[in-house]
């Protein structure tokens, strides 16, 4: 089932310059970042109760980010979704004809297991669910 909103996640091509921008400028406070090797992704998270902002960088270069900063320049990236059971919400929305990325979670930021529906999927957003390390 499907919990809260996780995080919104936004793509960005200097994350120590947006890491100011959000703390100095906006007066969020900071979680820290982690490279999410799996995920080919730099993050930094940003809680802003009940919800979290991250910012999202390609891991030396390469990865899903490298290809959107690319062709946009940054920008609004994705939404998550938090589940407490994410093998039974994938199941669930698979059967409902949601065009799942992978066939299976993978490790994501913080422990998390995650994976994403393609956005052509659902009305050109990309959805991440993940599920926190304390609930697996
Ligand atoms: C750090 C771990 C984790 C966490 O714990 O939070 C993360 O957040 S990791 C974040 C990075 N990982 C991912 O994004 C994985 C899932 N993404 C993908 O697999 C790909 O990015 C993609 C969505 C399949 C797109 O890749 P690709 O098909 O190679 O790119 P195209 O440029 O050809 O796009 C095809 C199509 O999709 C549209 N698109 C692409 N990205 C987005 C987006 N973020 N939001 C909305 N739409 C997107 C793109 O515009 C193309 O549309 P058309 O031009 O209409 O065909
Ligand atoms: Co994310």
């Amino acid at each position: 089932m499907i919990t809260a909103l996780d995080h919104i996640a936004i793509a960005v091509p200097d994350l120590e310059k947006s890491i100011k921008r959000f703390m100095d400028d906006f007066g969020l406070s900071f979680d820290g970042t982690e490279d999410v090797i799996a995920a080919k992704t730099s993050t930094a998270f940003f809680p802003v109760p009940p919800t979290n902002i991250e910012l999202v960088h390609p891991l030396n270069g390469d990865g899903p980010i490298a290809g959107y900063l690319e062709k946009k320049g940054g920008g609004l990236h994705h939404l998550c979704f938090r589940s407490d059971n994410i093998e039974e919400d994938v199941e669930r929305l698979t059967a409902k004809g949601y065009q799942f990325l992978g066939d299976a979670p993978s490790p994501g930021a913080h422990g998390s297991k995650v994976i994403f529906i393609h956005p052509k999927s659902c009305d050109g957003v990309l959805v991440e669910i993940n599920q926190p390390a304390d609930s697996h």
